[in-house]
């Protein structure tokens, strides 16, 4: 059996995980999908050893390849209660050429689908109960749950930001803000988050450019 299937079965002994080494142990095709030559060439590149430990967990944003291979433009879109900072964010969405939104309450995700849809942006909708997929559609809009850390967008969008703080949904946040493979990525959301989000993209060498709404 493949050591990469071993190890998602969790087969090996602790110390066995810990010295496997995607280098001299795992061949390409033994890997998961996101894990592809061009990563790995990415992966060696930035370890002086060469080497990657796959059962290190210590490094959350080098758990998505894709978005570290981009220098993303991070917007930070924070303000009053309905000072227009998912407005301003979702103008952008609209007019990139692919792009997704995440929200956290399938209300919100309709409401954007049906927004880039009446602006004749064809976009799908998809959460943890339904999927209405639109023909030629490069947009999304999602519950943060069902963020797709594997596609490409020129555009993301992720509302409620300071849901990273929430015991149960927090981590579907920070893997959607460390994952997310956007040439441009708008974090709308509370004031009172900025030092937690900016503490976690320290790590991801993006571009941060804070975007401070008021009520008008
Ligand atoms: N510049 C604008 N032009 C027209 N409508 C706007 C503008 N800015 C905001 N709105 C409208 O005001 C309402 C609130 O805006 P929005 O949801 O963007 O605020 P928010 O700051 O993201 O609020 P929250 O903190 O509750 O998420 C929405 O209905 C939005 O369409």
């Amino acid at each position: 059996m493949a050591v990469a299937a071993l190890l998602r079965r969790g087969a090996l002994s602790s110390s066995c995980r810990h010295d496997v080494y995607i280098r001299c142990l795992l061949s390409d095709s033994d890997l998961h999908p996101l894990v592809n030559s061009a990563n790995l060439r990415f992966w060696r590149g930035n370890h002086n050893s060469g080497k990657f430990d796959f059962t290190d967990m210590t490094h959350p944003h080098l758990w998505y390849p894709n978005a570290r291979e981009k220098k993303r433009n991070v917007f930070l879109h924070v303000g009053p209660t309905n000072s227009g900072k998912t407005h301003n964010a979702l103008k952008r969405l609209e007019a990139s050429s692919s792009g997704v939104y995440c929200g956290p309450l399938r209300l919100l995700a309709r409401e954007v689908a049906e927004r880039l849809n009446k602006a004749s942006v064809p976009c799908n909708l998809t959460t943890g109960q339904e999927r209405e997929e639109i023909e030629g559609a490069k947009h999304s809009s999602v519950t943060v749950e069902m963020a797709d850390v594997t596609t490409e967008y020129q555009c993301a969008v992720i509302d409620e930001i300071q849901m990273v703080g929430c015991r149960t949904r927090g981590c579907s946040f920070t893997r959607a803000l460390l994952g997310l493979c956007s040439d441009e990525l708008h974090v709308c959301g509370d004031p009172a988050v900025v030092p937690i989000v900016q503490r976690l993209l320290e790590a991801t060498d993006d571009v941060v450019t804070f975007k401070q709404t008021v009520i008008f």
